[in-house]
């Protein structure tokens, strides 16, 4: 494995970012890790906080031969069963996935997952796949919605092994993307989807919250969401949070 460990960096996506586009020829499945990431980007520019030397924070490069830009949700999907299987393999159970794809355990978050792309034209050349897993940090103070794998489990974890099996099952994973249709990756997907069929509460980013029964996700990646006396509605990723 191509993996550059570093002692410590803001962000290892941004470090990725900046390697993919000063250098060429760089291995596919590059991988960027630091125990100590000091300035972590979450979605939609959050940060992402992360107690230093306890959990897994690392970005993985990968090169596209075609990959079409309207097909970016895939990537998501993809990274989030990694990650959800890798777990598994821990025989660590009931593990589900948060639309998009925050990565749940007992309803805490434990992980997240970013990625980044370099775009041309209608197709995505690079990908950065950012994930962060809590796996030994205890103390949440402050993060009600937060966990790792230590707190939930009560046992300490290798955080290298943890990184490496993920990068494996990633190579498994991605290798024929080209070929891999929505279709089929989906059923896997809507196995470990959180609330599916559930009534849940949604915060918009205009207006009030609101309950509905979210139905399944999209190939473009949007929620489809039953709401009392409506016709069931598709929501787009920034559109709206799913709270609970
Ligand atoms: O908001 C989320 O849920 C996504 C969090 C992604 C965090 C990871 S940690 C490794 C990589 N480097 C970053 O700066 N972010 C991602």
């Amino acid at each position: 494995m191509n993996i550059i460990k570093l002692d410590t960096v803001d962000s290892t996506n941004n470090y990725l970012k900046k390697l993919a586009n000063s250098e060429e020829n760089l291995p596919n499945f590059l991988t960027v890790w630091t125990p100590n990431q000091t300035n972590g980007v979450g979605q939609y520019g959050a940060k992402w906080l992360t107690e230093s030397y306890k959990n897994l924070t690392f970005s993985v490069l990968f090169l596209h031969k075609k990959f079409q830009l309207e097909r970016y949700f895939l990537l998501n999907m993809l990274t989030a069963i990694v990650v959800a299987q890798t777990i598994e393999e821990m025989q660590i159970p009931s593990v589900k996935i948060k639309w998009p794809n925050d990565i749940l355990l007992e309803k805490h978050k434990i992980g997240g997952i970013l990625i980044e792309n370099v775009i041309r034209g209608t197709n995505i050349e690079k990908s950065v796949i950012g994930i962060g897993l809590n796996v030994n940090q205890t103390d949440f103070s402050g993060l009600p919605k937060a966990s790792s794998l230590q707190k939930i489990t009560q046992k300490e974890f290798d955080i290298e092994l943890i990184m490496k099996s993920i990068i494996r099952n990633l190579r498994k994973e991605f290798i024929n993307l080209e070929q891999v249709q929505f279709a089929e990756v989906y059923p896997v997907y809507e196995k470990y989807l959180f609330q599916l069929n559930k009534i849940s509460a949604f915060r918009p980013k205009e207006g009030k919250d609101f309950s509905g029964i979210i139905r399944g996700v999209l190939p473009s990646g949007e929620l489809l969401v039953e709401i009392e006396n409506e016709e069931i509605k598709q929501f787009a990723l920034k559109e709206i949070q799913l709270l609970y």
